[in-house]
């Protein structure tokens, strides 16, 4: 039988076990391993060790895998559960981090996977919001299903955001009829976007994801300029000429000294739904290469599947059970990256002997 007491006998060395166990669990979101600040409850229940750890970014999901972990590491039947909770920083208002999701290219999927991820990060614990800066064709009053939706004013100067699917959004598609915004120039768009991002009262929120309008432009660079954003994930597909707009706006961050949290490699593959095989229909690897040559994580492989199409014009939340792991592991991802790029405080220990 279980012996659990001996877990929380105060003289039982098992306790601290615990703690360095988890300071040694290594994964592509956890680096470093979990710090021991981040346990916050151990508890018996049903002859299960229970254990609640509070965690500073979006990754919720991890829970599984730190349980099968800890029950390796223990030989003790574990669970554990994930809270989220990020530190208070504030970069704008309320608004802990503000991510742009571009594209070099138009037409890759950038708007697809910016809900996609919002979603996932969501799933992951955050309180999560999107800003459709793609002012040249706004995609995301009809992603999220709410195309005669219009937003209310906060008061005389703010408007309040949509809310879908537990996400609070802003698009200028909410407001101009998408010819009148089509026609306008540079200034004027990288005005909107401003506006758009000030005026409304976000309230509280973990992530912004800012879905950028496509291309490497003077207009996307004078947006990225204005937006007090913590970085950004470029959306490509595998074709040479995406990729080859995928760099240019690599280079135009590093120009602003953007981080570049990610890239997503879009359309990647199709799987026949018939007999299962998979065909590179637009090349291979590219993201791989593009992502190992400039240094920067690959997020993601999506392929191209009829389950993210249909998603987008049902304006649905609820994702196909082999699509919905890609994103989740993205936005883990995402969420690790931007916490541990501001609390970089993995600290060295330097000891000076007398030898
Ligand atoms: N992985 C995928 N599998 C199948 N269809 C996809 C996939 N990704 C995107 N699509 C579809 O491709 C079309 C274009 O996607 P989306 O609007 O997200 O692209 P975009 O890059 O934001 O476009 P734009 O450059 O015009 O802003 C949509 O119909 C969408 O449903």
């Amino acid at each position: 039988m279980f012996n659990l007491g001996k877990w929380f006998k105060k003289e039982n060395p098992l306790q601290q076990e615990l703690i360095t166990w988890l300071s040694g669990f290594r994964s592509e979101v956890f680096p470093v391993g979990i710090a021991a600040e981040w346990l916050n409850d151990v508890s018996i229940s049903q002859a299960k060790l229970k254990i609640t750890l509070q965690l500073p970014f979006a990754a919720k999901q991890s829970a599984p895998e730190i349980a099968a972990y800890l029950n390796g590491k223990s030989g003790q039947e574990c669970e554990v559960e994930c809270r989220v909770s990020l530190p208070k920083q504030n970069q704008f208002k309320d608004i802990k981090h503000i991510v742009l999701i571009a594209s070099g290219k138009g037409g890759v999927g950038k708007s697809t996977t910016t809900v996609n991820l919002a979603l996932a990060l969501r799933d992951e614990g955050a309180k999560v919001g999107i800003l459709d800066a793609d002012i040249y064709g706004p995609s995301l009053p009809s992603l999220l299903g709410l195309l005669d939706a219009r937003p209310e004013a906060a008061d005389d100067k703010t408007l309040l955001p949509l809310k879908k699917h537990d996400i609070a959004a802003q698009s200028i598609g909410f407001l101009v009829p998408a010819e009148q915004a089509t026609v306008w120039r540079g200034p004027m768009a990288s005005q909107a976007l401003q506006q758009l991002l000030n005026e409304t009262a976000w309230g509280e929120l973990d992530y912004l994801l800012v879905d950028m309008p496509p291309g490497t432009g003077d207009i996307q660079l004078t947006m990225t300029q204005k937006v007090p954003a913590s970085g950004a994930v470029i959306v490509t597909t595998p074709q040479d000429l995406a990729l080859a707009d995928a760099q240019k706006g690599i280079a135009m961050f590093a120009q602003v000294n953007l981080p570049i949290l990610g890239l997503i490699e879009n359309m990647s593959f199709f799987v026949c739904n018939q007999c299962g095989s998979e065909t590179a229909v637009f090349g291979q690897h590219g993201g791989k290469r593009l992502a190992m040559r400039h240094g920067v994580p690959l997020l993601a492989e999506i392929p191209l599947h009829v389950g993210i199409r249909e998603q987008g014009e049902a304006g649905s939340d609820s994702r196909h059970d082999e699509l919905a792991p890609l994103y989740q592991s993205a936005a883990r991802q995402l969420a690790s990256t931007l916490y541990y790029q501001t609390h970089t405080a993995t600290a060295v220990e330097i000891v000076i002997t007398d030898d």
